[in-house]
């Protein structure tokens, strides 16, 4: 886009709010004044609500890395069929003041307890609204880790448990213990391409969401581009039956729930995505973070040490190197001079393990062409956390072992 757009040329009234994460929230424009704003969604990054840092910002702030990572790296190796586009806007503090006012009721109480806003920033994202227009209906699904690590690299204490029980399972497992709402989903369901298992998938998806009134992140609902609740009225008038049908008017939550559920299983038997993601995740990480931890340990480093982050010069020469001779090298018996390139693959397959699907209905069904699916959240993941999922994975896999799980999570 040749001349920068700014979200001043539009009023905070225009945007309603759509859905939020643990780092961004999302506003969807419904003015008509603007047809640069038109079908597409505005992403903030927030900030603690501890922070009270007022100063001002720095005056050539970058434009927000998510941009240039899905240009540079991420559109290298997913078809841009999948992915939305993507586009730098400049924000103003008093403009961001007011859409927070007007907006902040509208979010989940346990979110505005925690963060807001990001009012410093100076730039944020548009995107296309992927959930939007009128009696479309969408789903969005974070699927999670869908694959067993090799044994290579594991020690005996985890082996025959990782490779066994799949990463999500043990850590909803954990979960549970200190709290947090249980499910029965296991991404390894949803993506195995067996028909049985990924209706099981999205069932257990279905269940988590109705006991959890829709308070969990891997599953959502959205009518005519506002998320729907469970207990919600609204739940009520879903178009989700063919317009003639009139079901939309008469509730009967099975036959929504069975109707959506058809219409997914016929989208995610249809589209390559989930193969795509799985694929990159597994990939990307081939010697498990604990493989990694020794790579790094050869390389007289440890992973709580890395910080800096990979330049745009290091990701190109990564993805060249992804695309000719990384699957060439013998992962079972790492060369600790390519201790680069794994680390980086590790980051990246870590945005694929974090990303979300968003699959789009037509009311009425329509064919398959007529629907569609994208990935979204597909931000870097930053060199520094390393550390802290070596930490996860361990508390992961020994609070899973002394609970004495022993789930099959078949491949
Ligand atoms: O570690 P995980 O698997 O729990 O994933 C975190 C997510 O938790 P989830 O399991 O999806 O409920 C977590 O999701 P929520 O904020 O809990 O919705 C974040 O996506 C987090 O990423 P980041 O720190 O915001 O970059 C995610 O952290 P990363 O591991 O991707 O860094
Ligand atoms: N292009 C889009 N169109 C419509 N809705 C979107 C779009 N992008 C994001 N959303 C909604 O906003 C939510 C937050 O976005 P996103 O997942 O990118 O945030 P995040 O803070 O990075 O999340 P996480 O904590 O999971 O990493 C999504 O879960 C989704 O409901």
């Amino acid at each position: 886009m040749a001349s920068r757009l700014h979200v001043a040329d539009s009023r905070p009234e225009d945007w309603v709010y759509v859905s939020e994460g643990g780092a961004t929230i999302v506003f969807s424009y419904r003015g008509t004044e603007n047809p640069h704003f038109q079908g597409r969604v505005l992403r903030l990054r927030k900030t603690a609500l501890s922070n009270n840092d007022t100063g001002h910002s720095v005056e050539e702030e970058p434009d927000d890395p998510m941009i240039a990572f899905q240009r540079d790296v991420i559109s290298c190796i997913v078809p841009q069929a999948f992915l939305p586009d993507l586009d730098v806007i400049l924000l103003n503090e008093s403009w961001l003041g007011a859409i927070e006012c007007l907006r902040n009721s509208d979010r989940p109480q346990e979110r505005w307890k925690k963060d807001k806003i990001d009012k410093r920033r100076r730039k944020g994202v548009l995107a296309t609204n992927l959930v939007g227009g009128e009696g479309i209906v969408a789903v969005e699904i974070k699927p999670k880790w869908g694959f067993l690590p090799r044994e290579h690299h594991l020690s005996p204490q985890t082996v025959s448990t990782k490779t066994s029980t799949c990463r999500f399972c043990m850590h909803t497992y954990l979960r549970s213990q200190e709290g947090a709402f249980p499910t029965d989903y296991c991404p390894m369901d949803l993506y195995s391409r067996n028909e049985t298992r990924m209706v099981k998938a999205i069932h257990d998806l279905w269940n988590a969401w109705v006991r959890s009134d829709g308070s969990l992140n891997n599953f959502r609902i959205f009518v005519s581009g506002k998320v729907i609740k469970p207990s919600h009225h609204d739940f009520h008038d879903v178009p989700i039956g063919p317009p003639d049908t009139g079901v939309s008017s008469s509730f009967n939550s099975g036959f929504i729930k069975e109707t959506l559920m058809e219409n997914l299983m016929r989208l995610l038997l249809d589209t390559r995505v989930l193969d795509i993601i799985s694929t990159l995740q597994r990939t990307l990480d081939e010697l498990d973070i604990e493989g990694l931890s020794k790579l790094c340990s050869m390389s007289k480093a440890d992973l709580a040490s890395m910080v800096a982050g990979p330049t745009p010069e290091d990701w190109r020469d990564f993805i060249r190197c992804y695309q000719t001779s990384y699957c060439t090298w013998d992962h079972a018996n790492p060369d600790p001079k390519n201790i680069k390139h794994y680390l980086m693959a590790y980051l990246l397959s870590a945005t694929f393990k974090d990303c979300s699907i968003i699959l789009r209905f037509n009311q009425g069904g329509g064919s398959l062409s007529s629907h569609s699916v994208s990935i979204i959240d597909l931000d870097p993941k930053p060199m520094n956390k390393l550390g802290e999922w070596e930490e996860l994975d361990r508390r992961i896999v020994e609070g899973y072992r002394a609970g004495g799980q022993q789930k099959r999570c078949a491949p």
